[in-house]
C-alpha cells in the first residue's frame, strides 16, 4: 500500500448533507438468487423514494458489469472483486448524502460483511430477496436458468455456484409471497421506522 496517498477530508460533512437533503444516507443491500426480484424491488423502492423527494440511486448488477466492472466474470475471484468495488462505490454514494440501492446477487457472506464494514453502524441495510430456486427458474426472464441447466453457462448461481443466504439480514422480503408494490412498501416503511426518511 502506497503510504503517500493521504485521505483528503471533505469540508462538507455527511451530517451537512443529511441536513441539506432532509434525510439520512446509507445503502440498501439487496441480495438474492438471479431472478429473485432484486432489480425490480430496488427500482420500485427507488421510485417511491423519488416521489418522497429523497435523493437516491440504484446500482444494478447487469448495468455495472457493462461499465465499471466490465471484464469481470462469474468465477469466485471475479465475484469477490465485483462486490468489493460495489461496496466502495456504494460508500461514496452514501457519503454524498444519498440512499443507494445495490442489486447484486452478492452470494458470499464474507463479501457482504466486508461491504457492511465500510459503513457506520445502522447505515448498511441488508435485504434478503428471498425466493426459492424453483420459483426463480420458473420466472427465468432471461432464459439463463434454461441455458445453465443445459450446461451452456457454467458457474451459475444456485446451479453450480453457491449462494450463501444471509444469517441475520435487516429485512427479508419473500418475493414469491408479496407483490412488487407490497414488497417495496415494506422496505420504505422500514426506512421510515428507522428514521432514515421523514
Ligand atoms: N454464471 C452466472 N451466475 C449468476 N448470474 C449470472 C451468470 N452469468 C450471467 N449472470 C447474470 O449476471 C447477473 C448477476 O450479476 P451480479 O454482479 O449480481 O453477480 S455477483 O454478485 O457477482 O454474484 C444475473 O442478473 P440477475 O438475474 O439480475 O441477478 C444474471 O442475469
Ligand atoms: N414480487 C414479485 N412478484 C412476482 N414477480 C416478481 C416479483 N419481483 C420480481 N418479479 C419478476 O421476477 C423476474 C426477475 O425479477 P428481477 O428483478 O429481474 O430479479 P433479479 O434482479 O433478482 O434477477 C422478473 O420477471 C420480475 O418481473
Amino acid at each position: 500500500m502506497d503510504n503517500h496517498i493521504i485521505w483528503h477530508k471533505s469540508a462538507i460533512t455527511r451530517e451537512d448533507r443529511h441536513h441539506l437533503n432532509g434525510h439520512k444516507s446509507g445503502v440498501l443491500w439487496f441480495t438474492g438468487l438471479s431472478g429473485s426480484g432484486k432489480s425490480t424491488l430496488a427500482n420500485a423502492v427507488d421510485a417511491q423514494l423519488y416521489e418522497l423527494g429523497v435523493r437516491s440511486y440504484v446500482l444494478d448488477g447487469d448495468n455495472i458489469r457493462h461499465g465499471l466492472n466490465k471484464g469481470l466474470g462469474f468465477g469466485i475471484e471475479d465475484r469477490i472483486e465485483n462486490i468489493r468495488r460495489i461496496g466502495e462505490v456504494a460508500k461514496l454514494f452514501a457519503d454524498s448524502g444519498q440512499i443507494v440501492s445495490t442489486a447484486f446477487i452478492s452470494p458470499f457472506r464474507e463479501d457482504r460483511e466486508q461491504a457492511r464494514s465500510l459503513f457506520p453502524s445502522g447505515e448498511f441495510i441488508e435485504i434478503f430477496v428471498d425466493c426459492p430456486l424453483a420459483v426463480c427458474e420458473k420466472r427465468d426472464p432471461k432464459g439463463l436458468y434454461r441455458k445453465a441447466r443445459r450446461g451452456e453457462i457454467r458457474d451459475f448461481t444456485g446451479i453450480d455456484s453457491p449462494y450463501e443466504a444471509p444469517l441475520n439480514p435487516e429485512l427479508i422480503i419473500e418475493t414469491y409471497r408479496h407483490s412488487i408494490f407490497k414488497a417495496a412498501d415494506i422496505v420504505v416503511s422500514y426506512l421510515r421506522n428507522q428514521k432514515f426518511i421523514p
